[in-house]
Parts: C-alpha cells; structure tokens; sequence
C-alpha cells in the first residue's frame, strides 16, 4: 500500500428527516425550490446541522506538466502550463476573476510545473518533478511521487482550514494535455470504450483528436503490458496521472475526512472524483458538481458518478472555474434553509 488510509464515511442520515422537515415547512409549495432544495439536504448533512453555513471559502489551483504533452496531444505547448501559473499571479485569469466575484481565496500551488517558478512568491513551491513521465512508455510518476501528491493535496486543505476556518473547497488545474490522463482514466474506471472518453481538449481538431486517440491507445495497451489486465485503482492513477491531478485526490480525500465541501469542475476535476470514489466511494457524499462542460465525455463522466451538476454553460477552460460559477447556487441553497420564513411564523394558511 503506496498510501495513507482516509477516514471517509458517509455522513449520519439520522438527521435527514428533520432537515426535509425545515425544508417543507419553509413557506412555499413544497418542493417548489427544486435543485436548492436537494443541495440543502447535502449541504446540511455533510455539517450535520439544520442550520448550515458556508465559511472561509478557498480555491485550490493546482498546476503541472505531463510527460505526454511531447506526443502532441494537446493543441497548446507545455509552456502555456507556466505561463498561465504566472499569469495567475497577476490577477488576470478566468480563476482569478471569479474567485474575486464570490470571495474565494485562491492558493495557486506549483506541483510539478516544468519551468523554475520559485521567484513568484505567490505561488506555494511544493514542485515534485518537472513534470510526469511520458505514459505512453512508462509510468506516469513513482510510487514516491505519487505519495508526495497525495500529501501535498491533504496539506493544502488543512491550510485552507487553519488559514481561513474554510468549510467549502473548490479545486482547479492547470496542466497542458491533462485532458489525455483524464480520458484514460475515464475509460479504465468506467469501462468505457477509448474513442468515447477523448476530445478535443483545449482545442484539437479532428485528425488531432484522432492522433490523441491513438496515443492513449497505444499507452493503454503499453501499460498493460507493464501491469497486466487486472490493476488495482491506485496503480491506474499513479501510471497516468498527473501530479495536479492526484494532489487534487489528495484534497479531496482530506476534505471529506474532514467533512468539508468538495466544488468540482470540468472534464479534469470529474476524473479526480471518480478516481477517488475508486478508493473511497463514500468521498462522493461530499462532492457538489458545479457544471457539465463541454469536453467529450464530460457527460458521461457525470453519468457514471450518478452527479447532478448544477449549471450547463458550454464550458471547457478548467482551472475550477464551472465549479465557482456555480458558488452562487450553493449559497442560495444555504440561505433558503436559513433566512426564509416558515409556515409557523409566516402568517400563510398552511395548506397541507
Ligand atoms: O475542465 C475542463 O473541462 C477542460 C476541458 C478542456 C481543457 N481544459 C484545460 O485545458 C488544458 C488541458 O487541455 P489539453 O488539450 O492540453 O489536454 C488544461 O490546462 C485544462 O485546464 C479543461
Ligand atoms: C490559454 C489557456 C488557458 C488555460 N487555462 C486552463 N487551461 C488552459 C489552456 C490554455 C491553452
């Protein structure tokens, strides 16, 4: 065993009736809130309280290189991965502006950028290689390293917690060719064709897709050469996973330990949560999918987590931004069971 073991476990139902209780009774037609209504529900039994709050909201953004960007599976160079982290630094990202728009303090964490970025102070150095191996012939990050992900992940939600008393957490990427772990990931966990899991990513076009296609073909069957036909979960995130990626394991593990509020985003952030659900299918009571992009397979993805994403907006930049969009939502959720007036102190004709 390569990794710590996660106290995970589904949160105590015991409450749920009360909490549907506060819910009917808020004055409206029972159920009329829809979606609010159901976030409420899990809202209030993650913090196992029927009055929930939502605290010292943080986005972690996780960044890193992978070692297939050299197959030409992305349409974007690996530099565009250090660019962006230093662009972030600077305020100018879809990350930043939304974080600024709904309050979130955002951690930009260097887990294996392929470019020296110590002199930016604003970004944590927790660098572990300049980025992974190429997965096509070998695999992705040592056990060592895949350890060291994990661990970044955790400790970057306790500091979330010790820095900001944060109960809600949204994670984000920023890694070129982070699409392609992804669709490996999806197909192997989902036993899903290939050729269903790949798209065009940040942009390819269709012989690009194709060439994508073939690559991760080609890795697959590599790979099980190297590991044979039946490989145990962690050994399939370790071999194609980037380090952004399984840091992003790392926090949401811990978040769920720690029952706190996973926000998940696109096509990247969903293969994270189901590639923990595959070690812990209990984290996924913690999960609140923010929105279904537009990446091949995004939907599918979904599908297979049984996750109900809140918005749908054609999306496909990643770096947490579908799940902050959504931060509204979630809020509006959290102070309909909180602010609104009841049927007992409404003065309404209660009428069921
Ligand atoms: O989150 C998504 O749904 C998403 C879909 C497509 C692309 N991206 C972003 O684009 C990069 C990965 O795309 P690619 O084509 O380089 O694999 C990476 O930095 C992601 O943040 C993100
Ligand atoms: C410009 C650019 C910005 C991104 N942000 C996340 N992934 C990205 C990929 C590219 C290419």
């Amino acid at each position: 065993m390569i990794m710590k073991n996660f106290e995970i476990k589904a949160p105590d139902n015991s409450i749920k009736e009360d909490i549907i209780k506060k819910i009917d009774n808020l004055n409206k037609p029972k159920g009329s809130l829809g979606r609010l209504e159901s976030l409420a529900v899990q809202i209030c039994l993650i913090q196992q309280t029927l009055s929930p709050k939502l605290t010292g909201q943080c986005h972690i953004l996780f960044g890193s290189d992978h070692g297939v960007e050299r197959e030409n599976v992305s349409v974007s160079p690996r530099d565009v991965t250090w660019q962006q982290m230093i662009n972030f630094t600077r305020g100018g990202g879809g990350v930043n502006m939304f974080c600024r728009q709904h309050g979130f303090r955002l951690y930009l964490v260097d887990t294996g950028v392929d470019h020296d970025l110590t002199e930016y102070k604003e970004i944590i150095n927790r660098k572990i290689a300049n980025g992974t191996a190429n997965f096509r012939y070998e695999d992705a990050m040592t056990e060592e390293q895949f350890e060291q992900a994990i661990n970044i992940g955790c400790e970057m939600v306790d500091k979330c917690v010790a820095d900001n008393g944060c109960n809600i957490i949204c994670l984000g990427e920023m890694g070129i060719a982070n699409t392609s772990p992804s669709s490996v990931w999806m197909s192997l966990f989902g036993n899903i064709e290939l050729e269903e899991c790949v798209g065009a990513g940040a942009g390819l076009d269709s012989p690009g897709i194709r060439h994508k296609y073939e690559v991760l073909a080609d890795a697959v069957r590599n790979f099980r050469n190297r590991h044979g036909n039946t490989p145990d979960p962690t050994t399939i995130i370790r071999c194609f996973g980037g380090f952004e990626m399984v840091s992003t394991i790392g926090a949401m593990l811990r978040a769920a330990e720690r029952h706190i509020i996973i926000m998940v985003d696109g096509f990247i952030m969903t293969a994270c949560a189901l590639a923990a659900s595959m070690l812990y299918p209990e984290v996924k009571n913690y999960m609140i999918f923010g929105h279904k992009g537009d990446e091949t397979g995004h939907r599918k993805m979904l599908e297979l987590l049984g996750a109900k994403p809140l918005l749908s907006l054609g999306l496909r930049l990643g770096e947490g931004t579908g799940a902050l969009c959504a931060f509204p939502i979630i809020d509006s959720s959290v102070r309909m069971i909180n602010e609104m007036n009841n049927f007992d102190n409404a003065n309404i004709t209660k009428y069921f």
